[in-house]
């Protein structure tokens, strides 16, 4: 049930084109029926063709941001995505710590589909250390969860044991994204006493700009609107599903998936 009255918060870079980071959560929180609020830690010159530049906002900034939205607004869930540098992670977990934040639900964002590194290699060490064991659910693709885990993942049995690797390392839960792999889109669930799959048809479409920013999101709002872990990820995967259903051209490149509010009632 929508209640735009429900704040979610998302800390992550700005994408010039609209079609992640920031801006594709926005519209998702929007879209899901949550208020949502911004922290930015970095503004990418992007459109569909790729990512032309970067610059990262300073910690000072970034800190700010967060103290005064949690001081006056404090969000019922939260997701953290672009955070590209050691500086900037550190930053974000000791201000975080201070507020305890529910919900928090980390996209571990590396390299963009264009193949622009978002995330300084040496900083991954400290997205590890620090900001991974905070997470309520952590939820990355193959890529990333090779980057953490050192195994390499190509199929299922793979993605359950690197999931399970990275449950070791403190989120209450993982999301292991399957869109990487062949065959149908398999997205995994895994927790100390849960384990569930979430399967489903493998779209063939161009436009798929913004995924993982839109499901990480999704499941930000629904944890707000008050869904529990399992149906917050079911109803994310129908929402993502849908969005990559009904992407659409615009712009010479990999385009946006779509955000529209009829999305939850549709079947997929
Ligand atoms: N071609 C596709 N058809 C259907 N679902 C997809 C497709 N590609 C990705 N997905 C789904 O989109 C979500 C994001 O997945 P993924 O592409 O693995 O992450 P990221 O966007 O972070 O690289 C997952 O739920 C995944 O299963
Ligand atoms: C500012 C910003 N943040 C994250 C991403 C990566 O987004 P993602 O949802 O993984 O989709 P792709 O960009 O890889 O299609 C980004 N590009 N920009």
């Amino acid at each position: 049930m929508k209640n735009y009255k429900i704040p979610t918060l998302t800390i992550a870079g700005s994408d010039s084109s609209g079609g992640a980071g920031v801006q594709a959560d926005l519209k998702t929180f929007s879209a899901i029926g949550t208020y949502g609020m911004s922290v930015i830690t970095a503004i990418t010159a992007q459109n569909t063709k790729g990512v032309f530049m970067v610059e990262d906002l300073s910690k000072e900034i970034i800190k700010k941001q967060i103290e005064v939205v949690f001081d006056d607004i404090r969000p019922k869930s939260l997701k953290i995505g672009m955070v590209s540098s050691e500086e900037i992670i550190k930053e974000i977990a000791k201000t975080l710590d201070k507020y305890k934040p529910e919900n928090l639900v980390i996209d571990p964002v590396m390299i963009s589909k264009s193949g622009y590194s978002l995330l300084k290699p040496e900083a991954k060490q400290s997205m590890i250390e620090y900001l991974i064991p905070m997470a309520y659910i952590i939820t990355p693709n193959t890529p990333e969860a090779e980057e953490i885990t050192g195994i390499k993942i190509d199929n299922v049995e793979d993605m359950k044991l690197a999931g399970q690797k990275i449950l070791e390392l403190g989120p209450k839960f993982v999301l292991m994204k399957g869109g990487h792999l062949d065959g149908d889109a398999v997205d995994i669930l895994i927790g100390k006493d849960i384990f569930k799959v979430y399967k489903s048809e493998r779209l063939y479409r161009k436009n798929t700009h913004g995924t993982g920013c839109t499901l990480s999101s999704a499941i930000a709002a629904h944890l707000a609107l008050g869904y529990d872990i399992c149906e917050s990820v079911k109803r994310s995967k129908e929402y993502i599903t849908n969005a990559i259903r009904y992407s659409f051209d615009i712009g010479s490149g990999v385009g946006p998936v779509h955000h529209f509010y009829e999305i939850e009632n549709k079947k997929i």
